[in-house]
């Protein structure tokens, strides 16, 4: 594991682990979450934690769902949702469910984002009355990337974008289309996510480390929406980084 780091806007650090296998990452940070939503639990008697989909996470939520704490008192909800419901293979609620809420940790509270509505723009009230009743600031905040430097579903050139970037919105969640997106999506805004006391950004593999590196190096936040996550200042994003096959290596 070595310590790099990103400057942002004001010249702080995100600091950036580097691991040897998904493996190791997925222990570590199964472990620092469990420790963090503990602390929650001693200082403050329940714990939120915000979680994303893709392929990414799935080893990771299997460690965490084995970590012994008060599961009961935790809030577990997502960062983003393709508009499908829970017995699609694309829903981020259906991963959740499967790899994470189980065995102790199913007793967590689960918060989904898909409501049932016939499309995420006619959800998106009820949606935020949800989201937006949750208590705040969330104690983790888990973000996946892709290739593309999408985070959560701020999709680049996405039709909704420029609304949940925006530092002052009304909504704390907001629907999402973008033309070859597939599914219509609905995400957490950008400034809903940064609500949290740690947020963690995690990427495995060669390609998706040149995304991250490219959109450090500057750049318009709608071509690369993940950018706005390393440019603000108001909370360090913990960047946890490891290769997907053994031939990748860690970067010098
Ligand atoms: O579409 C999504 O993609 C990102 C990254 O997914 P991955 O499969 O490349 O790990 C994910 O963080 C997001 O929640 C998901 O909806």
């Amino acid at each position: 594991m070595s310590p790099l780091a990103l400057p942002t806007r004001h010249g702080q650090r995100h600091p950036r682990r580097v691991f040897a296998t998904p493996r190791d990452l997925a222990d570590a940070l199964a472990e620092g979450i469990a420790t963090r939503l503990r602390d929650a639990l001693v200082s403050r008697g329940g714990a939120s934690l915000v979680v994303s989909g893709g392929r990414t996470p799935e080893a990771l939520f299997t460690r965490l769902a084995a970590m012994p704490l008060n599961w009961s008192a935790v809030t577990v909800t997502l960062a983003d949702e393709r508009w499908v419901p829970p017995t699609d293979t694309a829903s981020n609620e259906a991963l959740v469910r499967r790899s994470l809420l189980t065995g102790p940790a199913a007793q967590a509270r689960f918060v989904g984002l898909y409501t049932g509505h016939a499309s995420p723009e006619a959800g998106e009230d009820a949606c935020n009355t949800r989201v937006g009743a949750l208590s705040r600031p969330f104690d983790v905040v888990l973000l996946g990337m892709g290739e593309d430097g999408h985070t959560a579903s701020l999709f680049p050139g996405s039709c909704g974008l420029a609304a949940a970037l925006s530092p002052s919105p009304c909504q704390a969640v907001q629907a999402v289309r973008a033309p070859g997106l597939g599914h219509p999506r609905m995400t957490l805004t950008l400034p809903t996510l940064l609500d949290s006391r740690s947020v963690l950004l995690v990427i495995t593999g060669a390609g998706k480390l040149r995304t991250l590196d490219q959109a450090e190096a500057g750049g318009p936040v709608e071509v690369m929406p993940v950018r706005a996550l390393l440019r603000q200042d108001r909370v360090l994003v913990d960047i946890n980084w490891a290769p997907e096959t053994a031939n990748e290596g860690a970067p010098a």
